[in-house]
């Protein structure tokens, strides 16, 4: 492992790197692009999805926009019953009660768009969380955590609005919109000519915001998730940053990133504040228009004032739907935007998604499972892929990282083992050796060597550019992922204790393990006091991040949650951190209790932890230097004898 803070090993390689250049994409001025975008069609599975209630919503718009248009009409009448002075009769009742029932059909219409506009946001939220959680491993190394958390939380409820905003209600506007236009027609084609005139520059200006709008849309919804990634930032490393005296700094940070995410919002409110007043101002010139005009035909005798009243209010109707229509375009448009980056992440293959091509070319076993090694490397090379710093500053792209060209000959080039490694180049360079059944294997190595990249490869979070990894004489790649990771418990270096219970931590890999079992295994690593501490006992909470256990009770609670599944192998990353002699005592005897019966490799920072391990691997630089127990390694190999030395071994 690199010798890399805890809250380091948790943030992706890119955000490391983009940090030591200069905290990442807002702050390099003027470069904003507006990353993906998503064409209407990608929408429609969304809404298709509900398509039984749209189109029961479509139906009720349509009935709502029929009573709608069916008001001006009786309002006509009732002025000319007056002018006669003939009774009204129940003219005003009906009148009365089609606004009543117009009034009714549009509030239930509003509670099922929004309902459904909720069920949109929770479908995407749906396939974009389990889109997200089975991406390869790399992806999350080259990604900002924060701004991923904000394309769940905040770019979905983006999808919402498209439905609540207008784009159903705006089919039913449709209806009123032509039923108006055809009634307008009939009393007074002049006056509609002149009014047709007014509204088709106002779509005009609107169609031509609209695409303005996505594109603003989309960079604020980018830089919410800057800001995101910000504060998940600072959280995650708050103790660090509040030692380091940094609060302030981190602070003016955060708010320069909530000072962009504020300026694209002023930019979306700029042009949708052009949108809305266009609608406004059509009305009211069109008003204008219709009434001077209008005035002008009454007293020549073309139209009569119960017809110009009725068209004033076809007016007001034709031009209501329009509002709703421009309404609709902006939010689909925000939305477009946000989609964008939804299936950004969607569209990514999920990490078993060429398994069955892999599967096919993986090597088939030579020998006899039970006369095989538990774990075994064939000269395997390995580089981890490179993504440009600018791709992640750019919220990702859709692109694959770039894989490393790496060849055994690229891999097996002499190398000084103190040059610096460059990005792509081999972390593993033809690294063999096995893990025998039953046995106690240990890694060590300076750190970067590559130890814990070897148990990221046992676990298959990343495959080998060349040679083979192969559990019990099987090349990992054959067997589904599943079925892999079941044998096989990993207790990550510094491995995160989840929020929540210790209950909750154990049952991650197991969730039908008994208390007993739970309670045992607590014992076995000597954690068995954490459940004196708290009346609680299983359920006593750990905190966030653990924090309510030290460091040597987090690394223990870590085992005991991989013991928990009861793996036949166990691949342990000792922590870095340094134990005080109670805890390393404690700890050594919980990988003795682990190792009892089953297969071990264990990464051991301290040689005080293998020293009677079966078998110890030495690597340096990505190869294997010398493999033996101690006492021969100490012997025949000098960077082991170093090793030893410095730790007072020898
Ligand atoms: N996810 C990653 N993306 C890119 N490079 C990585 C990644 N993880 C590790 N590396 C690099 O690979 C090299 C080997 O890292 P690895 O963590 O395997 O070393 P290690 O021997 O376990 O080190 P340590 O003893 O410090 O934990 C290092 O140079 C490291 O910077």
């Amino acid at each position: 492992m690199t010798s890399t803070t805890s809250s380091d090993r948790s943030t992706p390689a890119t955000e490391r790197a983009s940090r030591a250049g200069g905290r990442g994409r807002g702050r390099r001025g003027g470069e904003i692009d507006e990353g993906p975008r998503a064409r209407f069609s990608e929408l429609l599975p969304y809404l298709f999805e509900h398509s039984r209630i749209l189109w029961f919503i479509i139906v009720l718009s349509i009935l709502g926009a029929g009573a709608s248009l069916a008001q001006p009409l009786l309002v006509s009448q009732v002025i000319s019953i007056v002018e006669s002075g003939d009774s009204l009769g129940t003219l005003v009742w009906g009148l009365i009660g089609l606004v009543v029932v117009s009034g009714l059909i549009s509030g239930y219409q509003h509670y099922l768009l929004q309902r459904t506009g909720e069920g949109v946001v929770l479908s995407s939220r749906r396939r974009l969380v389990s889109r997200m959680l089975h991406l390869p491993v790399s992806e999350f190394d080259a990604r900002r955590t924060g701004d991923l958390v904000s394309r769940v939380g905040s770019d979905t409820t983006l999808l919402r609005a498209v439905l609540t905003q207008g784009l159903v209600e705006a089919v039913g506007g449709a209806v009123t919109f032509v039923g108006a236009l055809i009634a307008m027609f009939i009393i007074d084609p002049v006056l509609l000519g002149l009014t047709v005139l007014v509204v088709a520059v106002s779509v005009v200006t609107v169609v031509l915001l609209a695409a303005r709008i996505r594109v603003a849309s989309a960079r604020a919804q980018k830089k919410v998730g800057d800001l995101a990634a910000s504060v998940e930032r600072a959280i995650s490393a708050v103790r660090t940053i509040r030692a380091a005296g940094a609060t302030d700094r981190e602070i003016r940070a955060i708010e320069e990133d909530a000072t962009g995410a504020w300026r694209m919002g002023i930019s979306v409110a700029k042009i949708s504040a052009l949108i809305v007043p266009v609608a406004g101002i059509a009305l009211q010139v069109s008003f204008l228009v219709v009434l001077g005009v209008g005035g002008f035909r009454v007293a020549s005798g073309s139209i009569t004032v119960a017809n110009l009243v009725a068209f004033i209010l076809f007016l007001f109707m034709m031009i209501m739907p329009l509002g709703q229509a421009f309404g609709a375009i902006t939010a689909t448009n925000q939305a477009l935007g946000a989609l964008g980056r939804i299936q950004e992440i969607i569209g990514l293959p999920s990490e078993d998604a060429n398994d069955a091509e892999i599967a096919a070319s993986a090597a088939a076993p030579k020998t006899p499972a039970e006369a095989q090694p538990a774990i075994a490397f064939d000269d395997v090379v390995f580089a981890y892929a490179t993504r440009p710093v600018a791709d992640d500053a750019t919220g990702g792209s859709s692109d694959r990282p770039p894989v490393p060209d790496v060849t055994p000959e690229s891999a097996s080039t002499e190398k000084d083992s103190t040059a610096k490694r460059m990005p792509g180049d081999p972390v593993l360079r033809g690294v063999s050796f096995a893990a025998e059944r039953g046995r106690r294997t240990a890694l060590v190595g300076p750190s970067g060597a590559g130890k814990s990249t070897i148990l990221g490869l046992i676990e298959r979070f990343y495959d080998p550019a060349s040679g083979v990894v192969r559990l019990d004489g099987v090349d990992v790649r054959s067997m589904p992922r599943d079925e892999l990771r079941a044998r096989i418990g990993y207790v990550e270096q510094d491995a995160p204790v989840l929020a929540g219970t210790i209950r909750e931590n154990l049952l991650l890999g197991n969730p039908e393990a008994t208390d007993e079992l739970c309670i045992d295994v607590l014992h076995a690593v000597n954690l068995g006091d954490v459940l004196d501490r708290d009346p609680a006992g299983l359920d006593a909470p750990v905190g966030e991040d653990g924090i309510m256990l030290s460091g040597g009770e987090r690394q223990r609670l870590s085992i005991a949650r991989a013991l928990v599944a009861a793996p036949p192998i166990l691949l342990l990353d000792e922590s870095t951190s340094s134990l005080d002699g109670v805890n390393e005592q404690k700890m050594r005897l919980a990988i003795d209790a682990v190792a009892a019966d089953r297969t071990l490799i264990v990464i051991a920072h301290r040689l005080s932890t293998v020293v009677d391990s079966d078998h110890i691997v030495v690597l340096e630089d990505g190869r294997v230097v010398g493999s033996g127990t101690h006492s021969e390694l100490v012997e025949s190999t000098p960077l082991y004898r170093d090793l030893a030395k410095h730790q007072l071994l020898v």
